[in-house]
């Protein structure tokens, strides 16, 4: 069963969180640095992702992704760390937990999948073996019922033949079966927040289709909430309940998907939309935007985006530009975010585009 929140949870009181829902992760102030502390990668991060939601992750390469997805997972590489903020699932600070404590939540509290599967994977290992291994680990479960259990999720991941695929080994399967298995992995202990990082940018658009139908099932069946990183907007569009826009390590909007995608705030976001031709989701990648973000770690006088934002004005480079809601319940992190009408035809987010 999933775990249930505490009698206090976070609320509706938290910017992005529907009224109706309490929120399964809350990230507050987040920042991450690298190369042992010396560079600020991530700063100033704050969302929340309400229980049986899915919140999609978007920007550049480069914007901080996989360093919020991998804190949140406590997974961060060497020489990275949170250097500040607070990270808690409903009822639970993950902040500063110790390595045990870590191996605790992970698996139990949230899953992940990540774009390679294998690599996650003991190659010498059956896949049945590896996950009757956590279900016997994490939950308990003797040989026999683990043994049963691990063809069941096997099932339940729509892979066919789940007791034959149980005894083979990870080179014996697709990316696709991977990718599943994986997803049994994640899912067996019925965490309440999935974090898929580009889980699907590997497979090929028949079986990405599929896997992404698997997880909007898994959510839907379990209340699962997703926290989903993907170059490809028109996955964020199809599975996403809301957008989290990132830009060189800070979050510059935050808003109902369908608002993001035909109203952006931000003139990052704008340019980010334009140049993936919102209304072409053929084009599965997004093209870089003109111009380059700043280096990691930089300080700016102003807004991180100035330098490629067609609306910069002398304001823009008063000091850090903090996050704000607006009259709507939106977030952006633009001086002039409500004033401009980027949803106006011909409104360019960015300098020097080609048109
Ligand atoms: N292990 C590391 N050591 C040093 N710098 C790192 C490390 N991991 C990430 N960074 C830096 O932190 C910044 C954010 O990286 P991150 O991988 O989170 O970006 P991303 O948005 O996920 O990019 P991509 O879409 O390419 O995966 C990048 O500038 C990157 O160079």
């Amino acid at each position: 069963m999933p775990h249930s929140p505490s009698s206090d949870p976070a609320t509706s009181a938290t910017p992005g969180v529907p009224a109706d829902r309490p929120a399964a992760l809350s990230v507050e102030g987040l920042g991450v640095t690298v190369s042992s502390g010396r560079l600020t990668a991530v700063r100033d991060v704050s969302f929340t992702v309400g229980r049986g939601e899915a919140v999609g992750l978007v920007g550049e390469s480069g914007s901080g992704k996989t360093l919020i997805c991998r804190s949140v997972l406590g997974l961060l590489p060497p020489g990275c760390a949170v250097s500040e903020g607070e990270i808690s699932l409903a009822d639970e600070a993950l902040t500063g937990l110790s390595r045990r404590e870590w191996d605790r939540v992970r698996g139990t509290r949230v899953g992940a999948v990540f774009q390679d599967p294998a690599s996650y994977l003991n190659p010498s290992l059956t896949v049945g073996r590896q996950l009757s291994e956590v279900l016997r680990v994490k939950l308990g479960l003797d040989r026999a019922r683990a043994a049963e259990r691990t063809v069941e999720l096997f099932a339940a991941v729509g892979l066919h033949d789940p007791a034959e695929v149980a005894r083979r080994h990870p080179h014996e399967l697709s990316g696709g079966m991977l990718q599943r298995v994986l997803i049994a992995v994640a899912v067996a202990c019925a965490p309440d927040l999935l974090v898929a990082d580009e889980a699907t940018t590997a497979l090929d658009v028949v079986v990405q289709a599929e896997v992404l139908e698997l997880l909007a099932r898994m959510r839907a069946e379990h209340d699962l909430a997703l926290l989903l990183v993907s170059h490809d907007l028109a996955v964020i569009a199809e599975v996403c309940d809301r957008i989290l826009v990132a830009y060189a390590g800070e979050l510059v909007e935050d808003g109902p998907a369908e608002r993001v995608l035909n109203d952006p705030l931000h003139p990052y976001t704008e340019a980010l939309l334009r140049v993936a031709t919102v209304d072409d989701w053929e084009r599965r990648e997004l093209e870089v935007i003109p111009g380059a973000p700043p280096e990691v770690g930089a300080r700016l006088p102003g807004c991180r985006f100035a330098d490629r934002c067609a609306f910069t004005a002398p304001e823009c480079l008063d000091g850090p530009v903090p996050l704000r809601e607006t009259a709507d319940g939106r977030r952006v992190r633009c001086v002039r975010g409500e004033e401009l009408d980027l949803s106006r035809a011909g409104a360019h987010g960015a300098r020097e585009v080609a048109v």
